[in-house]
């Protein structure tokens, strides 16, 4: 079974969490663009779809589900993601398809965050994946100095503009050992608009795809 086959794997387990004329929240990345094949079948049940990218957009509007406006939405059941690294308390690194921000804001609003993953996602400690962190443009060179003064080496992710319009540094060398303090750290940078980091709302739900079928981490 290739890393692939179990994201795939991951990504239908999802589907039986999507209520009938709900509104879902979903994510980006390779799992997630499994998760959206996935909803072609029920997509007449589902009521739309709230996106944290652009490329997601893309993909569900392709499908003919209704991409809706946060604003214009309140409260839905599940927002449904994927992840860089876990933990066993569902804390999390995100943020390596350059979409951190408004995943975490989508995630913010759900009732429920399903996280769908292959098992190589899973560490027992955050930081071997370079932290992403969403940046203005003009304070990169500061925030980059802050972040040094943290322990870690911000590599700036050349040529990457997120879908907000700023820039990403990844911080290699941090070995999170407390997630919710670094998280509301780094969050207090001027010029940082959020970073990877999702301890402080993690995972509620983890469905880990394997070798021997799809673990439920609840
Ligand atoms: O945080 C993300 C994008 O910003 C993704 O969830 C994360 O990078 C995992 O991606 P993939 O499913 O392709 O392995």
């Amino acid at each position: 079974m290739t890393q692939d086959d179990k994201k795939k794997a991951a990504a239908q387990a999802a589907i039986e969490y999507v209520k009938d004329d709900s509104i879902i929240g979903v994510g980006t990345g390779s799992t997630v663009n499994h998760f959206i094949d996935a909803l072609a079948p029920i997509k007449h049940k589902i009521a739309g779809a709230v996106s944290s990218s652009e490329a997601s957009s893309i993909k569900l509007k392709a499908l003919g589900i209704e991409v809706l406006d946060l604003n214009s939405v309140g409260n839905f059941d599940i927002y449904v993601d994927g992840a860089d690294e876990i933990t066993e308390h569902k804390h999390m690194i995100k943020g390596g398809g350059a979409a951190l921000t408004r995943e975490k804001i989508v995630a913010a609003v759900a009732d429920k965050f399903i996280c769908i993953i292959d098992d190589t996602k899973q560490v027992p400690v955050l930081g071997h994946f370079p932290l992403p962190v969403e940046v203005i443009p003009m304070a990169r060179s500061y925030v980059a100095r802050e972040l040094v003064k943290l322990g870690g080496d911000p590599v700036y992710r050349q040529g990457v503009v997120t879908d907000n319009g700023n820039v990403i540094l990844d911080v290699h060398n941090l070995s999170i050992t407390n997630p919710v303090e670094l998280e509301e750290k780094i969050n207090n940078i001027v010029g940082v608009v959020t970073n990877g980091i999702f301890a402080q709302r993690g995972a509620d739900i983890v469905l880990v795809g394997q070798e021997s079928g799809v673990e439920k981490i609840a």
